[in-house]
């Protein structure tokens, strides 16, 4: 495999880990990617991003203020745009617009955020998944040619998770045959839409529908707001930014506010539901929240987004911990590397595992998703609320452990990880917002509860459930599981501790009930153990999902890439079972000696997988300019980079700021 040659020596420690890595890893790399051919697809757009204006800045973003890092930003997503129209959709193919590599290589020239993204990542595919075919010939053209730049805009100042409360209405107008967007209250400000606040010139809305004197719910409507030419906010339009947040800072989120402005009918996205021109409003979609899709959408690729920040992350933490030593562990021995104790092992492997754990299952979700929209493609949506059960909680949990995950990878980098040249602080705030958006984590999780209680109460029914609630036939009626200390065994265990829970849960709201409270009393009484239910349930989804797309994936590798790829997965098992023994010794029967047994093992394996541990990371293949770490590139000259960093920063610009002689020399000398 061609590897980009560093432009300086190797660490000696870094160069001597690569010498101990006992398998193959491009093979390896070419499993993360989905093919050899994939590989080769993936490294000749990189090649095109990256040699062609990527890490292009001379004062890091970070020093910039609010106004110039957003300049910047715009400019860099203007030439990273045109090389997305231009050169690398032709490689991916038009239809692959959302393709993970586009956006892997967005991260070499943006260490914070494009303000574009938005455009792509949720304009696009909502024209796509609402629009009739004329509106699609329409608008999607133009919007993927970047002639017109979109944003979604459904959250509003006092309602993001509750759609049904959104306030803003279009209320149609038969005579004109236009729709009246408003916004009546202070509340039905829409809020926080990416690339509204200054960039985007059209956005999606989601606005509670009126014709005929009746409120029909939300739906969504595409509104230009800015001249095309001027890109003045148009008459009727108060848009701007909402301010400095946490990550997200060289984007403009936005807030929108409307007053009676007016737009075509044919601006209603009519795919599922349609105003004719008379006002009748005609209801075409089986399934009432087909509106939500592209949210759905969305969930879903938020799972191989989380891998794609865990491996970066781990990449740079594994890499510094090979480079950097620390503390004397015998008299006249040399310093160890850091990565030699097993505790930092124990923070960084898991990090690997859940990497490839998160990638092999958005896989399988993907391809679930696909069969879905083939369903509903043939007007069968009975497989949706799984999709919806599914791409909930797999958002809401794989979101929240690459979180806590990144924050471990920080942890082992010390001080030097609290560094922004490290980027670990960039990919933590960005994945932070990842909880949040798209669905909060909580919420999330009980949507997916709604539909295990109906499929618990179904199994007890002796109804056949569908794949990924089966278990729930099995094992509905079983007390306590024999342990059995076996890979199987132990996802068979996570599959108990769910059914266990949500038949508690089941069994907790009845018994409220009966007790004479009213169902949805009893159900958000229930609600703390309903979450927990949700999260065992999808854990049990992530282990065997893990497990068996490991074993198939791997059926034609090496030997040693078997090896160490069941390693991982083994270890993912085993960190996952010590993390939960409470809720294995309420559930199983396994015994203190079991646990201790699997403590032994899991400390064995991880001195095992130590040897590979830069091999592995080397495996993500990724790239210095996406990596954008002083702690994390391939040469692991870290102390070099993080002195050439600081030297960057604009306070180093002269020997004494002017702050001296204005206010501390005063103060020194009495005379402030
Ligand atoms: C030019 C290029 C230059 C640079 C570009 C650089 C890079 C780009 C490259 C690529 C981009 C790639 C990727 C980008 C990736 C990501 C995008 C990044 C950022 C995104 C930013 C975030 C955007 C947002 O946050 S948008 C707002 C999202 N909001 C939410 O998610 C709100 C959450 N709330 C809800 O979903 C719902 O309100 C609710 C589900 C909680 C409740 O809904 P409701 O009250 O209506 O329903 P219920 O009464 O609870 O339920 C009734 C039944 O309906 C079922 N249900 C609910 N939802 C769904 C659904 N979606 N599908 C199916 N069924 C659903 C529910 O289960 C109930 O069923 P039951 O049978 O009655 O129980
Ligand atoms: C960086 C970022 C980018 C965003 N981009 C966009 C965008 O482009 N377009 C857009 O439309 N929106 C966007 N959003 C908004 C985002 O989708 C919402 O913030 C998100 O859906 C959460 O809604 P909320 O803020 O109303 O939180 P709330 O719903 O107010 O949640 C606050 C707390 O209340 C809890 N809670 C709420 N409801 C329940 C319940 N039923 N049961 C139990 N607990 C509950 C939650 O768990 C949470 O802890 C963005 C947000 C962020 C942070």
């Amino acid at each position: 495999m061609k590897i980009n040659k560093p432009k300086h020596d190797v660490n000696p420690d870094l160069a001597k880990e690569r010498l101990k890595c006992n398998f193959n890893i491009e093979e390896v790399t070419n499993i993360i990617d989905g093919g050899k051919d994939k590989t080769v697809q993936r490294k000749k757009i990189e090649d095109i991003a990256l040699n062609n204006g990527a890490s292009l800045d001379e004062v890091p973003e970070e020093c910039l203020s609010i106004k110039e890092r957003y300049e910047n930003a715009v400019r860099k997503s203007c030439v990273y745009g045109n090389l997305v129209r231009n050169e690398m959709l032709e490689i991916t193919g038009i239809e692959n617009f959302e393709s993970p590599v586009l956006r892997r290589t967005a991260d070499a020239f943006f260490k914070d955020i494009s303000p574009f993204m938005l455009h792509l990542g949720m304009f696009v595919p909502t024209l796509i998944g609402q629009c009739t075919p004329e509106q699609t010939a329409e608008w999607l053209p133009k919007a993927l040619d970047m002639q017109i730049i979109g944003a979604y805009a459904q959250t509003e100042l006092g309602h993001g998770t509750f759609i049904r409360g959104l306030e803003t209405t279009a209320t149609y107008n038969p005579e004109k045959e236009e729709f009246v967007l408003h916004s009546p209250t202070i509340t039905s400000y829409k809020w926080w839409a990416g690339g509204l606040g200054k960039t985007a010139n059209h956005c999606v809305v989601m606005a509670q529908l009126y014709t005929q004197g009746k409120c029909h719910g939300t739906h969504l409507f595409i509104v230009k707001i800015r001249d095309l030419d001027t890109h003045m906010p148009l008459p009727g339009i108060t848009v701007g930014e909402i301010g400095p947040r946490m990550g997200f800072s060289s984007a403009d989120n936005g807030f929108l506010r409307f007053d009676h402005f007016r737009i075509p009918r044919e601006n209603m996205l009519m795919k599922h539901a349609k105003v004719e021109k008379d006002g009748v409003y005609v209801k075409s979609a089986k399934h009432g929240k087909l509106t939500y899709g592209t949210m759905v959408f969305i969930r879903v690729t938020l799972v191989s987004e989380m891998s794609f920040n865990i491996s970066k992350a781990a990449t740079i933490a594994i890499r510094y911990s090979a480079v950097r030593r620390q503390t004397e562990l015998r008299p006249n021995e040399p310093e160890p590397q850091i990565l030699d104790y097993p505790t930092q092992q124990h923070k960084l492997f898991i990090c690997i595992a859940t990497a490839h754990a998160f990638q092999l299952t958005s896989c399988w979700l993907w391809n679930t998703f696909q069969a879905v929209l083939a369903d509903m493609k043939k007007g069968n949506v009975d497989t949706l609320p799984e999709l919806h059960a599914l791409s909930s909680c797999l958002k809401a949990v794989s979101t929240s452990d690459a979180l806590s995950h990144i924050e471990q990878c920080r942890f082992a980098c010390g001080g030097h990880g609290y560094m922004l040249s490290s980027n670990l602080p960039f990919i933590y705030s960005f994945v932070a917002a990842t909880r949040t958006y798209e669905g909060d984590y909580t919420v999330l999780l009980l949507q997916t509860a709604r539909f295990l209680v109906k499929a618990s109460e179904q199994a007890e029914a002796g109804k056949k459930l569908t794949q990924t609630v089966s278990y729930l036939n099995r094992t509905a009626n079983a007390d306590r599981l024999n342990w059995d200390n076996t890979h199987e065994g132990i996802i068979k265990s996570f599959q108990v501790i769910a059914a266990g829970k949500i038949g508690q849960c089941v069994k907790s709201i009845r018994d409220r009930t009966a007790s004479g409270m009213d169902y949805e009393d009893a159900w958000l009484m229930t609600t703390v153990q309903l979450v927990g239910a949700a999260e065992a349930h999808c854990r049990a989804v992530l282990l065997n999902t893990y497990w068996s797309e490991m074993r198939k994936i791997t059926e034609a590798s090496s030997a040693d890439v078997k090896k160490v790829m069941h390693q991982l997965a083994v270890l993912y098992l085993m960190y996952w079972a010590l993390e939960k023994t409470g809720d294995l010794l309420k559930y199983s029967s396994v015994s203190k000696k079991d646990l201790d047994e699997l403590q032994r093992r899991y400390e064995e394996l991880l001195a095992e997988l130590r040897p590979n541990a830069v091999g592995l990371v080397d495996a993500f293949d990724l790239r210095d300019e996406i990596l954008h770490s002083s702690l994390g590139s391939y040469d692991g000259r870290v102390y070099e980079r993080l002195i050439e960093e600081a030297h960057k920063s604009p306070l180093n610009d002269e020997p004494v700021n002017q702050s001296f002689h204005k206010y501390t020399k005063p103060l020194m000398l009495g005379k402030l």
